[in-house]
């Protein structure tokens, strides 16, 4: 199976590596800008150590599996130049809600699905990541037919050494790790402070608890059941990674855009339209886009 993983950056050259490691036979798609260093090699150091040789592209090749590794916002340009051939699966690999649905909407049909990675990984630089810890990816489409032929990704990351499971309802899947998401996320970033102060400070715990009950609402609204209890599991996610800076966090750092729009955004956005109000997501929103408009003012 000839499989290519698009974006080089945390998470596209971690499951790249690992792949490739596992002798599987793996493309990894990058800008042009980052070519000449990937054909040097790709490695992984911290939880794992792995190294590893993959192909490097700067357009997606004729593959029977694609990983998207990208953030929210590039999805859909990063997915434009794929020409899938029949039978050929495209997953998106993304925090939030939404890129998934931009991605078959450019690619139709018959190939899309989202993978939901339970991962963190740290970018150190053009081929050389650092795993913090790695639990699983959940996989899932909203196509029956492409849910029924999830098992081969399954397998073929099962192969490289990572686990994997096919959700039964995958939008419910992205909503589990989007809850602990819209809190962490844009708190840190706001704050600037690692993940466990938000248990430290009360009034960030008060905070948290009002951004996830109103998502909680917004999901119960649209018919969404979830295994797990949102606001335990985003204690539970704060405090499994208390040490943590969010991506958002390094992301407002880095004067970055960051992926707001496809998380707390698109809560307020679904609640609008399931008549739900979401006044803590709409200041959360808010602020973090007069925090990257002061960062680009600044950037210029
Ligand atoms: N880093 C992590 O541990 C985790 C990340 N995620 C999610 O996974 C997604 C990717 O995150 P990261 O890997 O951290 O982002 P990143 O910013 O480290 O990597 C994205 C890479 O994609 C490249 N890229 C963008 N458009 C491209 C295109 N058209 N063609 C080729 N390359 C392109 C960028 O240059 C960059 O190297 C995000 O939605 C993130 O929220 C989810 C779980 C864990
Ligand atoms: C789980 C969490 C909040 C860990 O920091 C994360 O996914 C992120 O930072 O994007």
């Amino acid at each position: 199976m000839k499989i290519s993983v698009v974006g080089a950056g945390a998470l596209g050259t971690f499951y790249c590596a690992m792949l490739s490691s596992s002798g599987q036979d793996v493309t990894l798609v990058c800008r042009e800008k980052d070519a000449a260093a990937l054909s040097k090699g790709i490695q992984v150091t911290g939880a794992v150590e792995v190294s590893a040789t993959p192909s490097i592209a700067t357009s997606v090749p004729s593959s029977d599996l694609v990983l998207v590794t990208v953030k929210a916002y590039d999805v859909g340009d990063a997915v434009r130049g794929i020409k899938p051939k029949p039978g050929a699966i495209v997953v998106v690999i993304h925090n939030g809600l939404g890129p998934d649905e931009a991605a078959a909407s450019i690619i139709g049909k018959g190939h899309v699905a989202v993978g939901v990675s339970y991962s963190g990984v740290t970018f150190m630089g053009p081929g050389n990541v650092r795993l913090a810890g790695y639990t699983e990816t959940v996989l899932g489409s909203v196509e029956p037919e492409v849910a029924t032929r999830l098992s081969v990704v399954r397998e073929a990351l099962e192969k490289a050494g990572l686990k994997a499971r096919i959700a039964g309802d995958i939008r419910a899947a992205q909503w589990e790790k989007l809850y602990a998401n819209i809190a962490i996320n844009p708190v840190t970033a706001i704050t600037g402070l690692n993940n466990g102060a938000l248990l430290e400070v009360p009034e960030l715990k008060a905070l948290v608890a009002n951004v996830v009950n109103e998502a909680a609402q917004v999901s119960k609204a649209m018919g969404i059941v979830t295994s797990v209890d949102p606001l335990e599991n985003t204690y539970k996610v704060i405090r499994d990674t208390s040490g943590n800076r969010s991506s958002m966090l390094q992301d407002v750092t880095r004067r970055r855009r960051t992926e707001i729009d496809a998380l707390n955004g698109k809560v307020c956005e679904l609640g609008q339209k399931h008549g739900v109000p979401t006044p803590y997501n709409d200041t959360i929103t808010s602020l973090i886009k007069g925090i990257e408009h002061k960062n680009m003012v600044r950037g210029q």
